[in-house]
């Protein structure tokens, strides 16, 4: 994925904190149940001791086994009670980041969402945010309830007799340093499954958007291929994550078992002198092994870390690509507003800055209402004018300005409400007719809705869907004709009372009957509104108010069609070439 490092990021634990911080107050009531789970398990060797010393001597022992009873209820009831708490809130912490990530990347400018696979930024809400449930529970209540006991049990057991506490001691710090090697590998084997499933989710991404075309051009093995590819390599390093994490769980193991033996033997031979009685010595083997768990915590949380760090990079790195202000959504057109006037003023642009320009000062004014076509031999840079007015780009000099003001001085929502856009593969998105009507426009009345179906010619079809309105039309609206994608997506933008309505090639796939219609349509809308069409087809657009031809991203001429007739070189020839394919 290509998603370049533009600016230095906070360190990964920043991030985490800040989608824990909402949940501090149910975090640390788990934490806490936590911890006391882990002082009733604590007080057990110390009862233990007694009932020991006390059967030595000949004592009760009742109260003691009473006491040990009750601690290893209390401490069942109260693990299970925290380790539901910790869970809710690792899943709510996972839910604030998936918002978060989704909401971010909604707002994504269209430069970055350019140089980016949208497959991988989906398996970054989807899979790297799941990463962010064990972080939160193992990770971060992991280090502070196991350090927590880890100290509560190190100030017992130096408590119960430090000479043994200095061996053990000594044993843990040896483990310390093997994990200090171990850790790092954790981190960058996790990075790169991460980064494979990525790679997975764009390939499917790419391969399932373009499935007919992938069976058509019989690519399905090589697609295959690359698909398993991803995926092998997203195993084999989590079979390295695994084998490193298996490694430091086991090293804090086997520290703990030598620790076991250390004791034993050091503790063994201070009975035998009598430094220290048997109950002594009974009862810090019960802390060693008590000491197992808050160490095998402690670990885990660290090895754990390392997989939510990776994948929290991951996240970071789609948080820092560029996106629009957030913004409340702006109002829609009244009916009967305004149409708007639109200037271009010497508009240089280019997609990137290793690009080659698209437009070299492109100038031209459109007053309020009737219709203006963009016509130019293909990659001259129409398709571009649009995508400046929707500001899904900002040009590096000259000025736009609706209205007579700057685009730059407009609030982003507030352009946009104003605008009907059909983009040039007239996009329908899967979900049913009526949700594609509406996704500009979801509070259209009813009659509104119907009038657009009407005017667009889609009243037959949905009369023929046993459904109607309610139709799924699949992926992409797959079950629906390249025409009928048209004419949705020409009423979508029409139910949006648009001032200013763009159609980029909005009737090239429809039928001559239904071409003449929709073109009627547009002419009446033109009146009302100020419509702005490219078309390749010129017979689409002799009738527009004005003609705008571009070539090689400049405007080489304005006029209507009998004056580019008359005037422009290139629009006779391209006039003369479609009108003699008309008429052969
Ligand atoms: N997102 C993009 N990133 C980089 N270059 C782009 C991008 N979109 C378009 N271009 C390039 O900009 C140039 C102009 O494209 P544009 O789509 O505006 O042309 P057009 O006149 O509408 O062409 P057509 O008639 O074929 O639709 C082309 O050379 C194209 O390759």
């Amino acid at each position: 994925m290509s998603i370049a490092a533009t600016e230095t990021r906070p360190a990964a634990w920043r991030l985490l904190i800040g989608y824990v911080l909402p949940h501090r107050w149910a975090l640390l009531t788990g934490a806490l149940l936590s911890l006391v789970t882990g002082a009733t398990g604590l007080l057990l060797p110390l009862v233990a001791k007694g009932l020991i010393d006390n059967l030595s001597h000949d004592r009760a022992i009742t109260g003691a086994l009473l006491a040990m009873s009750a601690l290893v209820v209390a401490n069942a009831a109260l693990g299970g009670l925290g380790s539901y708490v910790l869970r809710r809130t690792a899943e709510s912490v996972v839910l604030g980041a998936r918002r978060a990530l989704s909401s971010y990347l909604l707002r994504l400018r269209i430069t970055a969402v350019d140089r980016s696979e949208p497959g991988d930024l989906m398996a970054r809400i989807t899979s790297d945010t799941t990463l962010l449930r064990e972080v939160t529970t193992d990770s971060l209540v992991g280090l502070g309830t196991g350090g927590l006991t880890l100290v509560a049990t190190v100030v017992m057991m130096g408590l119960v007799d430090p000479v043994l506490l200095g061996v053990t001691l000594a044993v843990i710090a040896g483990a310390g340093t093997v994990l200090g090697v171990i850790v790092p590998r954790i981190n960058r084997a996790s990075r790169r499954a991460q980064d494979a499933v990525g790679v997975m989710g764009a390939s499917l991404e790419r391969i399932l958007g373009a499935l007919r075309t992938v069976k058509a051009s019989g690519a399905e093995h090589r697609e295959e291929r690359t698909l398993h590819e991803a995926a092998e390599e997203s195993w084999r390093q989590s079979v390295r994550a695994a084998k490193w994490s298996a490694a430091a769980g086991n090293t804090a193991g086997l520290a703990m078992q030598i620790a076991f033996i250390t004791v034993l033997a050091v503790g063994g031979a201070r009975v035998a002198t009598g430094a220290i009685e048997v109950g002594t010595l009974v009862a810090f083997l019960l802390y060693v092994f008590y000491l197992m768990s808050p160490i095998q915590q402690v670990v885990g949380a660290i090895t754990q870390y390392q997989t939510g760090a990776a994948a929290l990079a991951r996240i970071q790195e789609a948080l820092s690509l560029p996106s629009e202000p957030a913004a409340r959504p702006a109002p829609l057109p009244t009916p009967g507003a305004e149409p708007a006037a639109l200037a271009f003023d010497d508009v240089r642009f280019r997609y990137a800055d290793d690009l080659p320009y698209v437009h070299h000062g492109v100038s031209f004014a459109v007053p309020a209402r009737g219709m203006t076509a963009f016509v130019g031999p293909s990659g001259a840079g129409k398709t571009t004018v649009f995508s400046l007015i929707e500001r899904f780009y900002d040009p590096e000099s000259g000025t736009i300005s609706l209205d007579g003001r700057p685009l730059a001085d407009w609030e982003l929502p507030r352009l946009r409400s104003a605008i009907g856009y059909v983009e040039q593969d007239a996009p329908v998105l899967s979900g049913s007719l009526r949700d594609n009507l509406l996704l500009g426009n979801p509070d259209a009345d009813e009659d509104a809705l119907t009038r657009v179906v009407r005017t667009t010619r889609l009243d037959g079809l949905v009369a023929r869907l046993p459904q109607g309105l309610e139709t799924l039309v699949g992926h992409r609206g797959t079950k629906l004709s390249g025409g009928e994608r048209q004419r949705v997506a020409i009423a979508r933008a029409l139910l949006r009372r648009p001032r200013l309505l763009l159609l980029d090639e909005a009737t090239s796939q429809l039928d001559a009957v239904n071409e003449a219609a929709l073109r009627d349509t547009v002419a009446d809308v033109s009146r009302t509104t100020t419509v702005l069409v490219v078309a390749h087809r010129l017979s689409t657009v002799t009738m527009a108010d004005r003609i705008v031809v571009m070539d090689a991203g400049r405007v080489r001429a304005v006029g209507t069609h009998r004056e580019l007739v008359a005037a422009d070189p290139l629009y006779a020839e391209l006039a003369a070439t479609q009108f003699l394919a008309t008429a052969g």
